[in-house]
Order: structure tokens, then sequence, then C-alpha cells
């Protein structure tokens, strides 16, 4: 058996699998399309294969990364690459930029949901993510759940391409996929609705019975004049949907 180093443990805890594969970063950059001269955050940006291929076109990069270790690397490397500041420091903690900004970030699949839930929550200047997490916790995330659900009126979560283990160096066990954050031009429901919607979600997510109709407690001919089967099941109502529904039944 091969002997354990500690940088064999600092990799397992940092989940140090950097992207190798440039038609998966070319992918990701195509993605996110930056509008020329954005500001790009990439959160957990190891040895920088995002950083750069993101200021290579054109725009200004944060690069942060929380080992010392590749925070050197970052530092030496990235004047080559041209507008790219690093930035020491925790993509969980990291303060956000006062203007508008785009996320690309491809960091442990451990804090993956994390992050997302922070971008959503504190992010108030972002305009676009792009976020590659483990596999099943994007479908998770934005799939037909309560988590999808809450966010859908302000915010497009989709699931784009899968990003195959391989893609990494090393090769982790699990596939991973991209996923986008968007928060959305014309909110489907106003902020101060959101009290009322999450106590509605509450009752389709969590009431008695198995369809939706029954834990709404409507008749089923008012989910069919909503467009959707008599029988719907709440996990199976597309999560931007909810916020028709709950409109329509207030
Ligand atoms: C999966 S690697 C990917 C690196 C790079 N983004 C890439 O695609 O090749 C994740 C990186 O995030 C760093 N990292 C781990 N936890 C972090 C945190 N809380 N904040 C910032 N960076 C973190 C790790 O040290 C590692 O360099």
């Amino acid at each position: 058996m091969p002997r354990r180093t500690p940088g064999d443990a600092r990799r397992r805890t940092l989940s140090q699998n950097f992207l190798h594969d440039q038609q998966v970063v070319a992918d990701i950059v195509a993605t996110l399309h930056p509008p020329p001269g954005a500001l790009v955050l990439d959160l957990g940006a190891g040895a920088g294969a995002l950083t750069r291929a993101v200021a290579a076109g054109g725009n200004r990069v944060l690069a942060v990364e929380l080992d010392p270790r590749w925070v050197g690397v970052l530092r030496s490397r990235a004047p080559a690459w041209g507008d790219v500041t690093v930035v020491a420091g925790d993509a969980l903690h990291v303060p956000f930029p006062a203007e508008r900004f785009l996320v690309v970030s491809n960091a442990p699949y451990a804090i993956g949901t994390k992050l997302v839930r922070r971008l959503l929550t504190d992010a108030h200047g972002l305009t676009r993510a792009v976020v590659v997490l483990q596999r099943e916790a994007a479908l998770r995330l934005a799939g037909g759940g309560r988590f999808a659900a809450s966010w859908a009126p302000w915010f497009e979560l989709t699931v784009h391409r899968r990003v195959p283990a391989r893609a990494f160096r090393p090769v982790p066990s699990v596939d991973g996929a991209m996923l986008t954050v968007v928060p959305r031009a014309q909110p489907l429901l106003s902020p101060a609705a959101y009290p009322r919607y999450d106590a509605f979600l509450t009752a389709a997510f969590s009431g008695r019975g198995n369809t939706l109709a029954r834990r709404l407690n409507v008749r089923p001919s008012a989910l069919a004049a909503l467009g959707l089967p008599r029988d719907a099941t709440p996990g199976a109502v597309p999560p931007e949907v909810y916020a028709r529904v709950f409109t329509a039944l207030e």
C-alpha cells in the first residue's frame, strides 16, 4: 500500500481535484458568458484553471483560495494571465463586492450546497453564477423539492452538463454537474410575499395527503384550472410554477 503524505491529507480535506479537461473549462466559461470587462469571482480557484480561462476573455477576476500553498502559486502565475487579483480567503465568508459581479466556482463538493445558499442569500450584486457541484446535489437543488420551489420566484436554478469525474486530476469518486444561478430580471413574487409563500410551501411539502390538492385543501379542479394535473404530487410540480399556484389561490 502506498504511504500517505501530508499532501494527500490536505488534498482530501480541501478536495483538491483540479479541472484537467479543457473542453469542460471552455463549456463552463461559455455558460458563464461574462460581458466584456465584467468582474468575475472564482471561488476555490486552486491552480487557476477557471481563473485563467476567464481572464483570457478580457474579464477582471478575483480568485479566492483558502490553501496558502495554492494562493502562492496563483500569485506567481496570475500576472501572466491578465487582470487577476488573488484573495486568500474562505469562499463561504469572503465579503462580496459592492458592484455587480458574476461567480464561477468549482469548489469542494462538501461545501457546494452552502456556497449556493450563500449566493442566493448574500450576493446582492450577483448577475449570474456557474457552480460545479456533485451531480446529485445539483439535481436536488434545482429539482422538484422545497429548496428549488422556495427560491424559484426570485432565481432560476438550472442544471447543465454532467462534469465527469475523469475531467479532474486526481480523479474523484463521483461525477459533478454544472448548475447556473441567475437572479430573475422580473421576479415572480415580491419579497414581501415571502412569509406567506413560505407558509404555503410548508403546506404543499409537509401537509397531509399525497396530492397537492389535498395538502393545500383545494379542489383538484382548482389545480386543473391552472394547467396542472388534478392529482399532481408536490415533487412533480416544476419549482417556478409554485409562485403561480400561490398567487392564484391566495
Ligand atoms: C476541487 S478544487 C478545484 C480548483 C479549481 N477551481 C479547478 O477547477 O481546478 C477546489 C479548490 O478550492 C479550495 N478550497 C477548499 N475549501 C475552500 C474554501 N472554503 N474557500 C476557498 N477555497 C477553498 C481548495 O484548496 C482547492 O484548491
